[in-house]
Formats: C-alpha cells, structure tokens, sequence
C-alpha cells in the first residue's frame, strides 16, 4: 500500500483537496489513518450486504472511491443482482475498472456483475435497490442537494431494502466539538501524520467536506421516508448509521 504523504511538505498555499491521481494513488493508507473505525465500518458492510441483498436486485455504492466495499459486497450478492459502483472521480473510477478487468474466470464466478459508472450520485437514476451504501460521501455533497439525494435512494429502495451511510458529524456544542477534533488529531498522529500534515489536510477540505450533527442526519433521513433509522457506530467525530424502508 502507497503510503500518503500527499501534505508533508510545506506548501505556500493549500488548494482544495480533490479525488485526483495522487489522492487515488495513497487512498487505501489515507483513509485507513484519517477515519477511526474505517476497518470496523467496511468489515459491517460486508455483513450488512448478506442480510440486505435480495436476488434480482441492484446494489449501488455511491461515491465508491476504489471499490472497498464493492470488493465485500460483491461475494453477498446472487449472480442474478447488479452491483452499481458509482463515483465522479475519475482516478478512482479508471483504478477500480483495472481491478475488475484484471478478474479471472473464477474470480469472476465467485460475485454479482460490476457495473461502474464514473458519474455524480446526484444525476445517476436508481431502481429496485435492496442495499444503497454511502460511506463517507454524502459529506462532499453541497448541504442543499443532500435531501433530494436520499430521498431519490429512499424511493428506489424495495420494501425491506437498507442506506448504509457513515459520515463525519459535528457538534452543537463547542466543547464537545473541541474534544472531538482533538481526539481525531490524536489519532491522526498516532497513525503517523504530523501536525503540518493535520493542519494542510484540514484547511484543504475545511470548505467541501462539510460534517453535520448526528440528529440532523437523522431527523432527515426520517423525513425523506425511512421508517427505521439506527446509529450503530460512532468513533470519535465519525458515525454510521442503518435506515430501512419498510
Ligand atoms: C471518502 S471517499 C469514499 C470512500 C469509499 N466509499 C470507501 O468506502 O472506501 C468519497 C468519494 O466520493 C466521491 N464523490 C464526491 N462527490 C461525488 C459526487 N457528487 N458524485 C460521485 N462521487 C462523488 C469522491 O470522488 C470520493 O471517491
Ligand atoms: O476529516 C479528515 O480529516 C479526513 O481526513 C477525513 C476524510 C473523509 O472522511 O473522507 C477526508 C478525505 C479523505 O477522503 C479521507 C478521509
């Protein structure tokens, strides 16, 4: 695995960070020592998947980056479901096609068809969906289009079918959310990022990653039609959360 060193030396002006080449390149370490539970939330997606997948159904992970939980959900699914990967980005897009392309036959046999589709969650249509995964996106997602977005997932979902999404939260309170960005920082140094690195990486996403509170992630996802809506994992200023249509 590449290791991220993508903020380690001194830049005169830190620019917007972007799912580009370089990112693509060290993604699997950068997410691995930036999201405590990364490893946890990706190892219960795996299991999630073989609860909520139905046969003849798509699956879809939205913003799926180099395919982490494709690669789990893949094996959960019957031959005769579709797993969609779909993200904008196409560094990740063109990695993930290599991968697949690189399958072999019994490889292949061993999951559902992967279909990718290097495009914006926000255009893509969904149908008869069992098991729509989000996991850390919908945070790039500008505030007022977030709605809509769950709301179409919700719609396209089977009765029974489940949203996985993680995100990073906020909080109300101005201690607590001291406490948490610090304890997020320590662990970023305990995995090996210096404070340049911590302070480039935070000013580059300060504008396009943009973390709400727990509860109005799921007053939301409520509103938008989900009759069921449990948190089931937070680490630190990082949460997942089930919803299911019933
Ligand atoms: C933190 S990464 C997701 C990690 C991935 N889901 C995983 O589990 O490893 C966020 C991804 O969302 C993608 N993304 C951001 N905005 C998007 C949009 N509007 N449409 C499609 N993909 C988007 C980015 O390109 C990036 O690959
Ligand atoms: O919040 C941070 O400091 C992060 O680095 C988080 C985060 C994320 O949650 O997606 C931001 C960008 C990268 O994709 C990897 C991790």
């Amino acid at each position: 695995m590449n290791r991220d060193r993508i903020y380690s030396l001194p830049r005169q002006r830190v620019g917007e960070f972007t799912f580009d080449d370089s990112v693509a390149d060290v993604f699997p370490d950068m997410i691995a020592r930036s999201v405590p539970g990364y490893a946890s939330i990706l190892s219960m997606i795996e299991q999630l998947a073989g609860r909520f997948i139905r046969p003849g159904t798509n699956i879809y992970d939205l913003g799926c980056s180099l395919g982490a939980a494709t690669w789990l959900i893949r094996p959960q699914a019957s031959m005769d479901c579709t797993l969609h990967a779909v993200d904008n980005s196409p560094a990740m897009i063109a990695r993930l096609q290599q991968r697949l392309a690189e399958l072999s036959p019994q490889e292949i046999a061993s999951g559902c068809a992967v279909e990718t589709h290097q495009a914006d969650i926000r255009q893509v249509s969904l149908d008869r969906a069992s098991f729509v995964v989000l996991n850390f996106t919908l945070q790039f997602i500008p505030s007022v289009d977030r709605e809509p977005l769950l709301q179409k997932i919700c719609e396209s979902l089977i009765p029974g079918g489940a949203l996985l999404l993680s995100e990073k939260i906020s909080f109300e309170d101005d201690s607590q959310q001291a406490l948490l960005n610090e304890l997020h920082h320590d662990f970023k140094r305990a995995h090996g990022y210096s404070d340049l690195e911590i302070a480039q990486k935070r000013t580059s996403i300060e504008n396009m990653l943009i973390p709400e509170p727990l509860d109005a992630h799921l007053s939301r996802l409520q509103r938008v039609g989900f009759e069921v809506v449990a948190p089931w994992f937070q680490c630190f200023n990082f949460a997942s959360i089930l919803a299911i249509k019933n």
